[in-house]
């Protein structure tokens, strides 16, 4: 049985709280306020405090550290309904183990309570943490990341990042190294696709040029420019079999040896890695080295695609228009919709890429939505691409406008418009029902004549 401390102001949360902790065989106490709170926690031990963040009075976070005194080393969950990356930081960087993130359900409450008292590797924050941190997210999934951001800027763990291609994380990984104790040191991002296979090797690991095989190398190569810092080993998953190997070596020894020399150079690295691919899978198909995959993921974090965050679309979306103009952008209804209705699938990037697009083609921060380009289409197992939803719609959009805008069109817009993609259409039936008329025009509900002359106008007669 433990002692537990509720500190929120909305009775139905403490009450609720109560009886789950209760029906845990735990003993509670509550307070509807931090100053309550402090003067319960001043004469009582507590085994846990679960600390509302918004408090008339003092708020949750700023008190955190007058309740560390009293509770010394007693966990600390911080429940809020207004999480962002700041707030998760804080409330790790003061003392927090966990938070919540209001509304949530007992079930959530009870796994909380139960690993608090289990009490992981990560429950001693040992960060001073800088401010300030670039990443929006108001929905769920990205306070899920914030939180597991601030864990991790806590502690010297391995983090593996994972996520489809543009969904944030290299963001996420220069916010671990901002916000933890390495923060002055180097921040080194190694994309490992772009290394040339020849050259891989001599980049990470450095080497010498010519001279005895023991003098310093003289290039340093990227670990040992990471040193003291975060190495960011970009898409690590691509990463070739025998360089696995000598990275491996690298970070269990925590040393590097210089391509043509042989002496080994300490190294203090911290070590953040991004895959877009499942690498457990990689691992099973004999490509990923276990050892390694191991040793590069004792921390996980999964940042969700955008079309999982939609609540995002407009905050982000206004966030690169800003940074792209300098000024606020002025979305329409149907522009604001069309943004909302995407699918996506190359997520902020392609946002971001879209409205710089979108402000080029507007010439004015008024954004319609003909001047978004086409959206990028899905990538499908087999490496083939399926249009995305509304594509099509785009690109007629976009070749409407392109008429509309040309004086020489003036009067032909239609006629042209259709010219262009009418004979698609009827090829495409053509083909399929093997160059015979009849089921062609009774497919796509033209007379069979009509088809015909059709055909004929755009030389596509057989
Ligand atoms: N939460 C966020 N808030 C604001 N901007 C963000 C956020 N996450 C990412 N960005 C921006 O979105 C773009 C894509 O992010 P980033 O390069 O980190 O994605 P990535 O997953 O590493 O991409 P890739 O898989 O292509 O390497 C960048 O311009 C980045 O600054």
């Amino acid at each position: 049985m433990a002692r537990i401390l509720v500190v929120d102001d909305e009775p139905a949360i403490c009450w609720g709280i109560e009886q789950l902790a209760l029906s845990l065989g735990h003993e509670v106490e509550v307070a509807a306020s931090a100053e309550q709170g402090l003067q319960i926690a001043a004469i009582t031990h507590f085994d846990l405090l679960l600390l509302d963040v918004r408090l008339p009075g003092i708020d949750g976070i700023s008190a955190l550290p007058k309740f560390r005194e009293c509770l010394i080393s007693a966990p600390v969950v911080v429940m809020t309904a207004f999480g962002d990356l700041e707030t998760a930081v804080r409330a790790v960087q003061n003392g927090a183990f966990e938070y919540l993130l209001k509304p949530f359900d007992l079930a959530e409450v009870r796994a909380t309570i139960n690993r608090a008292f289990e009490l992981p590797s990560l429950s001693t924050p040992q960060a001073i943490v800088k401010a300030g941190g670039a990443m929006l997210g108001q929905t769920q999934g990205m306070q899920e990341v914030f939180k597991r951001i601030a864990l991790a800027a806590s502690s010297e763990v391995s983090v593996l990042i994972t996520g489809e291609q543009g969904v944030g994380k290299e963001e996420a990984a220069r916010a671990i190294h901002q916000h933890s104790t390495r923060s002055t040191g180097p921040f080194v991002a190694v994309n490992v696709k772009a290394l040339s296979p020849t050259m891989a090797e001599a980049e990470l690991f450095g080497h010498k040029i010519g001279g005895s095989s023991d003098s310093f190398p003289a290039r340093n190569g990227l670990l040992l420019e990471a040193s003291g810092g975060t190495l960011f080993l970009d898409e690590v998953a691509d990463i070739s079999l025998p360089i696995q190997a000598k990275l491996i070596r690298a970070l269990d020894q925590a040393e590097v040896i210089p391509l043509g020399t042989n002496r080994p150079i300490r190294t203090d690295i911290r070590v953040i890695s991004s895959s877009s691919q499942d690498l457990s899978h990689r691992v099973h198909s004999g490509e990923f080295r276990q050892d390694l995959c191991y040793h590069l993921s004792e921390f996980e974090i999964a940042i969700p695609p955008l079309r999982e965050r939609a609540d995002d679309i407009l905050l982000l979306a206004q966030h690169f228009a800003s940074l792209l103009a300098g000024e606020e952008a002025n979305f329409t209804k149907e522009t604001r919709d069309e943004l909302l209705q995407r699918k996506w699938f190359g997520n902020l990037d392609e946002l971001r890429d879209a409205l710089a697009q979108a402000l080029s083609n507007s010439g004015s921060g008024r954004i319609l939505p003909e001047h978004l380009p086409a959206p990028i289409a899905k990538q499908t197992d087999d490496g083939s691409s399926t249009v995305a939803t509304k594509s099509l719609e785009q690109l007629a959009r976009l070749r409407a406008a392109d008429l509309l805008g040309d004086p020489s069109s003036e009067g032909l817009v239609y006629e042209r418009f259709l010219e262009e993609v009418e004979p698609a259409l009827l090829q495409s039936a053509m083909d399929h029902f093997s160059n015979e008329y009849a089921p062609a025009a009774r497919a796509l509900g033209l007379h069979r004549t009509t088809l015909k002359r059709k055909l004929e106008q755009y030389g596509l007669a057989k």
